[in-house]
């Protein structure tokens, strides 16, 4: 009797057929006559495999950690090759052999009008585990002898990837394959493929932000809104028992001078940006797999840059007018281009609806060649005019309030934020992993977001503080100080934890922290921040919010602005990442969720 190689009830990998993916699978059976084992993917599909197409765990576990996958070219490969059922789609009674499962691929894939991927119920691939329990998952230590988990194979990464592309729906023209017949075999294989690759259009009722009428409300309403505050704060009285005083005509704020400086300081924002200095690095994987590369220069952009700063502060209003215009020139510009762009560059936020995509992005990371529009947007004009414009004010402080030295109110409130920004360059590697680089698209939201909302109201508190002077004791500055410190300790913790965590899994610094494994492959932290509240970043950053609004005192609402504002944007924003998680993670964010129970603020929400 020949020998086998695989013992029943052993876990192993098993390739699917016709594709060069493998997944975990138990070894049920063995026929001595066709050799051929029956295995049981995690879904419960049982299908006959040759001894080829299995393989141990134990030569993936060599792999070096995430490190097989990460070229690009080679996962394009391997996806584009996978066009039959995996075992991630509804488990099915099929027990069937894998050369005749081809044809019934061809035939469920006529009738399927919506493929959708189960997460895979996995467990850990430690060594302790050798029969497939069922168990949904699992919280292990994060130290070394588990650290064969799935950040090990390439092939949980594929995985991964697969179950965020069969959860998109084809559309519906591609299900139209009623005249293909078996000649068609290829056909169908290309379409196949094709359609993992696909950007559906999300439902209606699915559209955040309030759908067509919020979105249509924040885009008129959010600029109408940033000049009537900064319109209320330069009154002398401005408590908000005040009418908020009339808005100008546009005539009046529209001055082309102004505009012109604007443009030449985003100019040269480019040519900072576009110097060939600076390391490159590779995005997230995108939708089709491929990874952008950025390059990393804040060298550059850290240069002063000489400008008129009285004409600034008396030019304001003006310069926030130019800014919105440009950013509405840019959107428009967006839009239109996006309608050229191909599927697989669209955003997953995008939805069909001209008005919503128009705001929330169609395209996902506009380029002109190499230059990247978004994370350009996102980290250089707006956050270095944020700096630009408190300096700005303070010298206005200075002359404005005759004085020889700025006050301590408006020194805490330029460090603290400069402090941030700083942060925000240094760090600029960890925006590659946001929501807005990864998920939204470059549209109203983030252009008006990055170029106006940004420079004109996160420096509120300087512009405040201009037109209302207020003294800050040196006790009550230290225990703003201290504050301030709690803050950043919470946010930088907590992103650098995350960051490193998902750059590499496998860490040493990380070994004492605990994960829950999840079926995508990545694991979530349960302990360190992320054990702590389910968005320690966003605690930290609403502390330090609340530390850049003290230095104004107490005699006005309006300098609270920006912590009201930012706490309505993060306990949203929470909220979409939660939503996107779930869809993600399945039963281990449930877990994650009564592991870690409170979103932001611990023991209140
Ligand atoms: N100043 C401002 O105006 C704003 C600042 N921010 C700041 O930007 C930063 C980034 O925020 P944002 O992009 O919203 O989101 P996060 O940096 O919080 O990223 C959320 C993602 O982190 C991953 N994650 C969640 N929980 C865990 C866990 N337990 N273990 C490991 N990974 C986990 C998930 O992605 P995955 O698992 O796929 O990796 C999730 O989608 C924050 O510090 C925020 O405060 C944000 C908005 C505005
Ligand atoms: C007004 C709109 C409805 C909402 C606009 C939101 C934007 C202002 C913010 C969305 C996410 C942002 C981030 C930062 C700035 C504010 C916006 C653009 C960020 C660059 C600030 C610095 C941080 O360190 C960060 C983590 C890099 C931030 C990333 C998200």
């Amino acid at each position: 009797m020949p020998s086998r190689k695989f013992a029943d009830g052993e876990v192993v990998r098993g390739r699917w057929p016709g594709s060069s993916l493998y997944y975990e699978v138990e070894i049920l059976s063995h026929d001595s006559t066709s050799q051929l084992y029956t295995v049981k993917y995690k879904d419960g599909t049982e299908l006959e495999l040759k001894e080829n197409d299995i393989k141990p765990l134990t030569s993936f576990r060599q792999r070096k950690g995430g490190s097989t996958s990460s070229s690009p070219s080679r996962r394009r490969g391997s996806r584009s090759r996978s066009r039959s059922r995996s075992p991630g789609r509804p488990p099915k009674s099929a027990r069937r052999s894998a050369s005749a499962s081809h044809q019934a691929d061809i035939k469920e894939a006529r009738r399927e009008v919506e493929v959708k991927l189960t997460p895979l119920i996995l467990k850990p691939f430690g060594n302790s585990i050798s029969r497939y329990n069922g168990e949904p998952e699992h919280i292990e230590r994060n130290d070394a002898p588990h650290k064969n988990t799935q950040e090990k194979f390439s092939l949980s990464q594929e995985s991964s990837y697969i179950a965020t592309q069969y959860s998109l729906r084809p559309r519906r023209e591609e299900v139209k394959l009623k005249e293909i017949d078996s000649k068609e075999e290829k056909y169908v294989a290309k379409e196949l493929a094709v359609r993992t690759f696909e950007v559906t259009p999300i439902r209606a009722k699915d559209l955040e932000f309030g759908g067509v009428p919020g979105v249509f409300l924040i885009m008129f309403g959010l600029p109408v809104f940033l000049f009537l505050l900064l319109l209320m704060c330069k009154q002398k009285d401005p408590s908000l028992l005040n009418f908020p005083p009339p808005l100008p005509a546009l005539y009046e704020l529209w001055e082309t001078r102004v505009f012109g400086v604007y443009l030449l300081w985003f100019l040269i924002q480019v040519l900072f940006y576009l110097l060939p200095i600076g390391k490159v690095v590779e995005g997230t994987p995108l939708i089709d797999g491929r990874r952008l590369k950025y390059r990393l220069n804040v060298i550059g952009t850290s240069l002063f840059q000489g400008v008129e700063f009285h004409y600034v502060y008396s030019h304001f209003l003006q310069f926030a007018l130019a800014a919105t215009v440009f950013c509405v020139v840019l959107s428009v510009y967006l839009y239109m281009r996006s309608l050229k762009a191909p599927r697989n560059d669209l955003s997953p936020a995008s939805s069909g609806n001209a008005v919503y995509d128009f705001f929330i992005g169609r395209e996902l990371n506009p380029r002109i060649g190499t230059f990247d529009l978004k994370y350009f947007c996102e980290l250089r004009p707006g956050l270095i005019g944020w700096v630009v414009i408190n300096l700005v004010m303070l010298l206005a402080e200075m002359k404005i309030q005759d004085r020889a030295v700025p006050s301590l109110a408006m020194i805490l409130v330029n460090s603290f934020q400069l402090l941030y920004v700083v942060d925000a360059l240094w760090n600029e590697e960890a925006l590659l992993t946001t929501m807005d680089i990864i998920h939204d698209g470059f549209g109203f939201m983030l252009a008006f977001g990055d170029l106006v909302w940004v420079p004109f109201i996160y420096s509120f508190q300087a512009f405040y503080l201009v037109s209302h002077p207020n003294e800050v004791s040196w006790p009550m500055a230290s225990l703003i100080i201290v504050l301030k410190l709690c803050g950043y300790v919470i946010f930088r913790g907590a992103n650098s934890q995350k960051n490193a965590f998902r750059k590499n899994p496998s860490d040493p610094k990380l070994a004492h922290l605990k994960t829950i494994h999840t079926s995508t492959g990545k694991n979530l932290l349960v302990s360190g921040w992320w054990g702590f509240v389910r968005h320690p970043n966003y605690l930290g950053d609403l502390i330090m919010a609340l530390a850049w609004s003290l230095p104004c005192g107490f005699n006005h609402i309006l300098p609270y602005f920006y912590i009201i504002y930012f706490t309505m944007l993060l306990v949203h924003r929470e909220a979409r990442d939660e939503y996107h998680c779930k869809k993600k993670y399945g039963v281990a964010w449930e877990k994650y969720c009564q592991r870690v129970p409170y979103r932001i603020f611990p023991y209140i929400y």
